[in-house]
């Protein structure tokens, strides 16, 4: 079992809210009066020093949070002024009560026109999960007076403009300084451009009771750092080198030779038992006085790789591989094997070009959002758009297990719940990188690991150890063998203090 967070989307989210009403004798209030209450204290914990408070309201539930952060702002001796998004009145009764609460107590509510006043903090409670469509025209000019107000800002369950689902923003959204999210954690704020415009992530669970959970399907797992603990036991007293598995990888051409080295490096850290190295002449040297317990064989045409294909119980194809006739022949051998792959980078691009191919059961594909477009014949930014649909759209066109990279990493399997990684950071955002998580995914497929699996925990090892890296001398100039003794650190957990 991993240790995952569940996220619910916007769907599951008002059914939640539904029940949890229901729980406190229907009133729809209550719960928004603890949102806001929730809200007023983080802001407290984060500014205590904040005098002037602006909230910015839109007319949903999401304002009505606002409202009630405004009015106990208001209560606490700040100067509080809402701004709102338009004259007419809040569109839920809920948002209503709130509104009319903060201004019996004296608050202030004006109608932005095209400015913000000075302010120590923004809230923005604007929209949240019932965005709908592009904010334009106002909407789009107080979101764009949040963003160049010099003020930090604290969004409301989402940060307005981002959908909630998808993580896609349609237009403007607000870049928040910090995110606090309502009841349950949202799938669109855990991957793509999102992870950026959210902030730092809070939740805030409300007090809700447990039983309201009963029969609500989450749409996907967060895997939290502690997967790594449940699933990477210490191994057996009398394991030998073939319990663990041997790793095939096959790839650099000419002038790629680095990334063949990085991959095959990365899966004996990750555990394979036995690495094979399938590649160029002019490679096999450097590789053998880097890692001596590599086994290196340069090949030319398919025939020369049939001795390591034949014992390879994983064959990580792609890194380095290029897309000339040595790149394509090699490539066609391994898929014809039969073998367990892990596909990345060039093995991706060649097989975006074929018609028809039917992949052996498990095979595992590691996209980065190009390489995603690529398979699906679409753009890039289509795929940033909604990157778990994406994500099981290849794994449906291909039989696979989906591994999407960037942040906030999606691995999608049809049939199943999809798996999330929060773990990474832009640092590492270089060369390299990918060549290393397929070497780690395939050691974890070589020792047993199930694809699904391996993809999952591959992808979180990977992140952790460049996350570990980043906290040890930063994230600019970080490279992808800084990550190398961090691998095999955190895939011993039970050895770490
Ligand atoms: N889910 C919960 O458990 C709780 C939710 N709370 C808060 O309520 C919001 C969701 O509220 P809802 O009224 O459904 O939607 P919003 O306030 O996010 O927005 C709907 C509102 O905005 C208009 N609108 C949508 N998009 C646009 C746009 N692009 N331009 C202009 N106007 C737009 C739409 O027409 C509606 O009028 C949730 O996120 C929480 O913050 C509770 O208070 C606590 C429990
Ligand atoms: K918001």
């Amino acid at each position: 079992m991993l240790a995952t967070l569940a996220l619910y989307d916007t769907k599951a989210a008002r059914a939640l809210d539904a029940r949890a009403t229901t729980e406190l004798g229907g009133d729809a209030f209550e719960l928004m009066r603890r949102a806001g209450r929730a809200a007023w204290h983080c802001a407290l914990r984060h500014w205590p020093q904040a005098q002037r408070i602006v909230v910015v309201c839109g007319p949903g539930n999401n304002g009505g949070d606002g409202y009630v952060l405004a009015r106990l702002a208001l209560e606490a001796g700040r100067n509080v002024r809402v701004v709102r998004l338009a004259e007419h009145s809040s569109s839920t009764p809920a948002a209503q009560r709130a509104c009319d609460e903060f201004r019996q107590r004296n608050g202030r509510i004006e109608t932005f026109i095209d400015a913000l006043p000075p302010a120590d903090l923004i809230v923005d409670a604007l929209f949240g999960i019932g965005l709908s469509r592009a904010p334009e025209g106002n909407a789009k000019a107080l979101i764009d007076a949040v963003n160049v107000h010099a003020a930090p800002r604290l969004s409301l369950d989402v940060p307005s403009g981002i959908d909630a689902d998808t993580g896609a923003v349609p237009g403007a959204a607000v870049v928040a300084t910090r995110t606090l999210e309502f009841i349950v954690p949202k799938p669109g704020l855990h991957t793509g451009t999102a992870m950026t415009l959210r902030g730092r992530l809070e939740l805030a669970e409300l007090q809700v009771a447990s039983t309201i959970f009963e029969g609500i399907e989450p749409h996907s797992a967060l895997l939290l750092p502690d997967a790594l603990k449940g699933v990477l036991r210490p191994r057996r007293r009398d394991a030998h080198k073939g319990d663990s598995g041997r790793v095939l990888c096959l790839g650099g051409d000419h002038g790629s030779g680095g990334a063949i080295v990085l991959c095959a490096e990365a899966a004996l850290r990750a555990g394979a038992g036995l690495v094979d190295v399938a590649t160029r002449e002019e490679h096999i040297g450097a590789l053998l006085s880097r890692r001596p317990e590599a086994m290196a064989r340069a090949v030319e045409r398919s025939e020369d790789l049939a001795v390591q294909l034949e014992r390879a119980d994983v064959v990580a194809a792609g890194p380095g591989l290029g897309q000339g006739v040595w790149g394509r022949v090699l490539f066609g051998a391994a898929l014809g094997s039969g073998k367990a792959l892990v596909l990345d980078a060039d093995a991706l691009n060649l097989l975006a070009t074929r018609e028809n191919v039917s992949l052996p059961a498990g095979t595992i594909l590691t996209p980065h959002p190009g390489e995603a477009a690529r398979l699906l014949g679409m753009s890039t930014q289509d795929i940033q758009r909604d990157r778990h649909g994406a994500a099981f759209a290849i794994a449906e066109k291909f039989g696979a297990v989906v591994v999407l990279k960037g942040a906030g990493t999606v691995v999608a399997e049809t049939g199943r719940r999809a798996g999330v990684i929060g773990a990474g950071n832009p640092g590492m955002a270089v060369g390299g990188m990918g060549d290393l998580l397929t070497g780690v995914i395939a050691a974890l497929r070589a020792q047993g690991m199930p694809a699904f699996d391996a993809a999952c925990v591959g992808a979180l090892l990977h992140a952790s150890a460049g996350d570990d890296a980043a906290r040890d001398g930063g994230e600019r100039g970080l490279m992808p063998s800084d990550l190398l003794p961090r691998l095999r650190r955190l895939a011993n957990p039970d050895a770490l203090r």
